[in-house]
């Protein structure tokens, strides 16, 4: 069959070569070596159009090639070994001969006219592989005058591509009419940039890589499998269910939210930054159950930018429910600085990246029933003053809220601010007086319990975590989208206030007889006049706007609650109560 075309033309000399290898093989592949004469005509040669069945024919002659070659050497070193008895010249000749198959693929770079610079490196790999089997093979099959089933398994494949790999069109086509590799020195100098622009590519992108994958807080890792874990713990269960991103994940109320949204099929991510105001360990805890129901909490500070604005890459959150505060009314008299630090600085952080994002998410956020301060109207309503805060704790709430309605108002983000009322129950916080009073009265060891003016007892509308987080689920759901996008406001955007109480205020003293009941002990109780450090003498919640707009009803009164507080408490702590706080 007659050829024409130049590609042709290679194609056929390409051929050529392996039919003299063919050839040369019958004849002994040393010979192969060092006389294959190139013009030799081939009559039982492959085609020379190159059809793939004749290429393949090749390939599988040049594999035979190889063989016949290791069984050689084989022979050599039976006869070798079997003759001298293992004298040193003989030794070393077989030694030698060993290294046929290497100088066969080496023939066979010879006989394509190709120095190894116009092999792909690729090919090269494949070839040394393919070389590096036959010699391994032959080493494996030694006493045996041919190759196993095993060892052909292994080295055929890698001749076959490799032989494949050479001869393949991009190959062929930079051969000229001899057979030689078409350069020029233009196309080395392009050849020359291209590979200076490619290693400059490649620093460029290593070195974004390494700058994306550093850590974004010091001494915690955010890498890709970090990342897949947060895309996982943002799936929801199926459309049509929010995305929410639950900062103070790890905190008493955050923690019972985020159980809640991804029980009912939620994508729930968390953040938390797990600080020592109450042992560390209650907090890893909770994150450690949140992470076994799929919610993964982030180990990290709202006031990193970068962190949050990573994960909002990650995952396009429709919510984000704003839980993360310094707490505690009296404790910031002695550290204010961290109340500024998460309540005020850390809001603005979050609240700055949320109006950045397009979408937007909607916001809901904890404020706090001590923005009533010193009011005495009773009960509080949402519409009453609350510019009299007590404590700074309350000043950085009531902030908060004003600080929201500005982002509401600018920026166009839908925000809620649920003012939560003494919020109680299993798995709550160590500093809260139902906590540290439970461990007092176990231990025996005596409770302060404060007076206020004229001696009167304070009372509290102490609210059972269950009807709060309905309270924060009713209020994921019926938020409004922000109408923001991208910094840029296009609408009105919902902007809403709800007291999250229990309306049944208990006096502190009765709060204590409900503890000492489920106990059953009494306890030592120490009346002391309430310090200057924040609290307010009483709180009392009107939740009708609450309970018209997001159906809240709580439900638990705080006989019912307390018990199930320490019916957790002594399955937590057992007879470790000391633990707790
Ligand atoms: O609802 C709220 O706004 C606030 O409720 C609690 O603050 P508080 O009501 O002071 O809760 P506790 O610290 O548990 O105190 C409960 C009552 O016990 C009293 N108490 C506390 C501690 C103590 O040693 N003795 C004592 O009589 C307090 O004065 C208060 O009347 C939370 O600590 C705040 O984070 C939250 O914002």
């Amino acid at each position: 069959m007659s050829v024409h075309s130049p590609l042709g033309r290679k194609r056929r000399r390409a051929a050529e070569e392996f039919c003299l290898r063919v050839e040369d093989s019958q004849r002994g592949v040393r010979g192969w070596i060092v006389q294959g004469n190139e013009e030799e005509e081939c009559d039982e040669g492959p085609d020379v159009d190159g059809d793939e069945r004749d290429l393949s024919s090749s390939l599988s002659n040049l594999t035979t090639v190889i063989n016949n070659n290791i069984i050689n050497n084989n022979n050599n070193i039976n006869s070798s070994s079997s003759s001298s008895g293992g004298s040193t010249s003989s030794s070393r000749s077989s030694r030698s001969s060993i290294r046929e198959p290497a100088a066969v693929v080496a023939g066979w770079y010879r006989r394509l006219r190709l120095g190894r610079s116009a092999l792909t490196s690729r090919t090269v790999f494949l070839l040394e592989l393919a070389r590096e089997l036959s010699f391994w093979s032959h080493r494996k099959t030694r006493g045996s005058n041919s190759l196993g089933p095993f060892e052909r398994f292994f080295q055929q494949p890698f001749v076959w591509l490799a032989g494949k790999m050479a001869l393949s069109t991009p190959l062929v086509a930079s051969l000229d009419d001899e057979g030689k590799l078409r350069t020029s020195r233009s196309s080395r100098n392009s050849l020359g940039i291209f590979k200076v622009l490619c290693l400059i590519a490649t620093v460029v992108l290593l070195a974004v890589w390494l700058l994306k994958k550093a850590p974004v807080q010091p001494g915690v890792k955010y890498g890709a499998a970090w990342e897949r874990s947060i895309i996982q713990s943002a799936k929801p269960s199926g459309r049509g269910h929010p995305v929410i991103l639950v900062t103070g994940s790890a905190g008493f109320v955050g923690y019972h939210v985020s159980l809640a949204l991804k029980k009912r099929g939620d994508g729930v991510v968390g953040i938390d930054n797990f600080n020592d105001y109450y042992p560390v360990q209650l907090k890893r805890a909770r994150a450690a159950n949140l992470l076994s129901k799929g919610v993964v909490t982030v180990d990290g500070d709202i006031n990193n930018s970068e962190l949050l604005r990573r994960m909002f890459k990650l995952v396009q959150f429709t919510h984000v429910l704003h839980l993360a505060a310094q707490a505690g009314v009296r404790y910031a008299v002695k550290k204010p600085m961290t109340y500024v630090h998460s309540n005020i600085a850390g809001f603005v952080v979050l609240l700055e990246v949320c109006k950045s994002l397009n979408p937007q998410p909607s916001m809901i956020f904890a404020s706090s029933s001590s923005v009533y301060g010193l009011n005495t109207k009773v009960p509080f309503s949402e519409d009453d003053r609350t510019d009299q805060p007590a404590s700074l704790y309350a000043a950085t709430k009531k902030a908060d809220e004003m600080i929201a309605h500005t982002y509401n108002h600018i920026w166009g983000l839908s925000i809620t601010a649920l003012r939560f009322f003494t919020v109680y129950g299993p798995w709550g916080r160590p500093d809260m007086a139902y906590f540290s009073f439970t461990r007092n009265i176990v231990e025996e060891t005596p409770i302060k319990i404060f007076r206020g003016p004229y001696d009167t007892e304070l009372s509290r509308d102490f609210t059972y975590i269950a009807d709060v987080v309905k309270g924060c689920v009713a209020s994921i759901d019926t938020a409004k989208p922000s109408t923001g996008s991208g910094g840029k406001k296009t609408g009105s955007a919902q902007f809403r206030i709800f007291n999250l109480g229990n309306t049944q205020p208990v006096k502190v003293g009765a709060f204590v007889d409900i503890l000492e009941k489920h106990l059953n002990r009494k306890a030592i109780r120490d009346y002391v006049d309430m310090p200057a450090t924040g609290d307010v003498p009483f709180t009392h919640a009107n939740v009708s706007h609450a309970r018209e707009e997001l159906g809240y009803n709580p439900t638990t009164d705080l006989e019912t609650g307390l018990g199930e507080f320490v019916t957790w408490f002594s399955s937590y702590y057992g007879d470790d109560s000391m633990a707790c706080c």
